[in-house]
């Protein structure tokens, strides 16, 4: 995954003269495809082993508890052969792997009580102004999703011709002096009692694009980082490592697709009963309610 990242992320030549393309000068393609065939390759695995498992189980009438894999091939098992053809072994998987990388992400949504700290979120203004401030100087998808010119275009005097690829730089925008006091300073306090924010009216900030193609997952991106975030400070403090402080943080950004850090954080959680904590923690947020621990 991080190879494709990589490869998602590499200045491409063909951007700039698509005819180029075909010829993939650079080895983009070829590199893309053939980390995404590995990352396949490991997920297939998985299915196939657990299609084994399930004949065992069957053979022994000894079917346990299902998951979503085993809803999907369920579903796979059936199905009609014309749908089979669309639903193929090989999509399950894509789909596993998707999924996987995403439940990752997921995993960390449900709170302790979702419902109380959901509507909690309204009230705790500073975390909002913290994750705004975030969203501003570290644009987690920095050149947004690429467009194309339906057509031939003038804007501010420059000339746009009918199918050239564009890319919006959210990430410069964020640090754009033009919008910005002290634009490189982490300073949440911009956003306590501004009305700028994230959802498209504001064009300074757009971590999740603007206009009809925005992103469709605002919602649940707005209540996922709220909550995570908010879970993490209120369960643990943090401290760096012990030769790191404050001013000798890198925080600097590894620009790709998705940015990260370009040094990854390394932080230590404190609670005396922090082994307690972890297990409260994994047995709520990690580990649905169908899987026994
Ligand atoms: C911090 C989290 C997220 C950020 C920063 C983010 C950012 C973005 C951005 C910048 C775009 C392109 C918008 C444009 O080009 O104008 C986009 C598109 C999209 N995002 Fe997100 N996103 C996040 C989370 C999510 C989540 C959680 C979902 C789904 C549940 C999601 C679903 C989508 C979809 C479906 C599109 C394509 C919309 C379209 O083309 O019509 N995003 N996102």
């Amino acid at each position: 995954m991080l190879g494709l990242m990589e490869w998602g992320r590499h200045p491409n030549i063909s951007d700039l003269s698509p005819w180029l393309k075909r010829f993939d000068l650079q080895g983009l393609r070829k590199k893309m495809y053939r980390d995404m065939e590995k990352a396949l390759e490991i997920a297939t695995r998985w299915v196939e082993e657990r299609v084994e498992k399930r004949r065992r189980e069957v053979a022994h009438l000894d079917m346990g508890r299902k998951d979503f894999l085993d809803v999907l091939l369920d579903h796979h098992e059936g199905t009609s052969k014309y749908e089979l053809e669309r639903m193929s072994q090989r999509n399950i998987t894509i789909f596993i792997l998707k999924m996987t990388r995403t439940k990752d992400e997921i995993a960390s949504v449900i709170g302790q009580d979702q419902k109380l700290e959901e509507s909690s979120v309204e009230s705790l203004t500073y975390l909002q102004a913290v994750v705004k401030e975030t969203l501003r100087l570290h644009a987690p998808i920095p050149f947004l999703v690429p467009r194309k010119a339906g057509q031939d275009t003038n804007f501010m005097g420059y000339h746009i011709p009918k199918g050239t690829q564009l890319f919006v730089n959210a990430w410069a925008i964020g640090r754009d002096p033009e919008c910005w006091e002290n634009p490189n300073s982490f300073e949440p306090e911009r956003f306590l009692g501004s009305k700028v924010d994230y959802k498209g009216h504001h064009f300074e900030l757009i971590s999740f694009g603007a206009g009809r193609r925005m992103c469709a997952g605002v919602p649940l991106a707005q209540r996922v980082l709220h909550l995570v975030l908010g879970s993490l400070l209120h369960e643990f403090d943090w401290e760096l490592e012990s030769h790191v402080n404050a001013e000798t943080l890198d925080i600097n950004d590894k620009i790709g697709i998705v940015v990260r850090k370009l040094d990854p954080l390394k932080v230590i959680p404190k609670k005396s009963e922090l082994i307690l904590v972890i297990c409260k923690f994994i047995k709520l947020l990690y580990i649905p309610d169908y899987i026994q621990v």
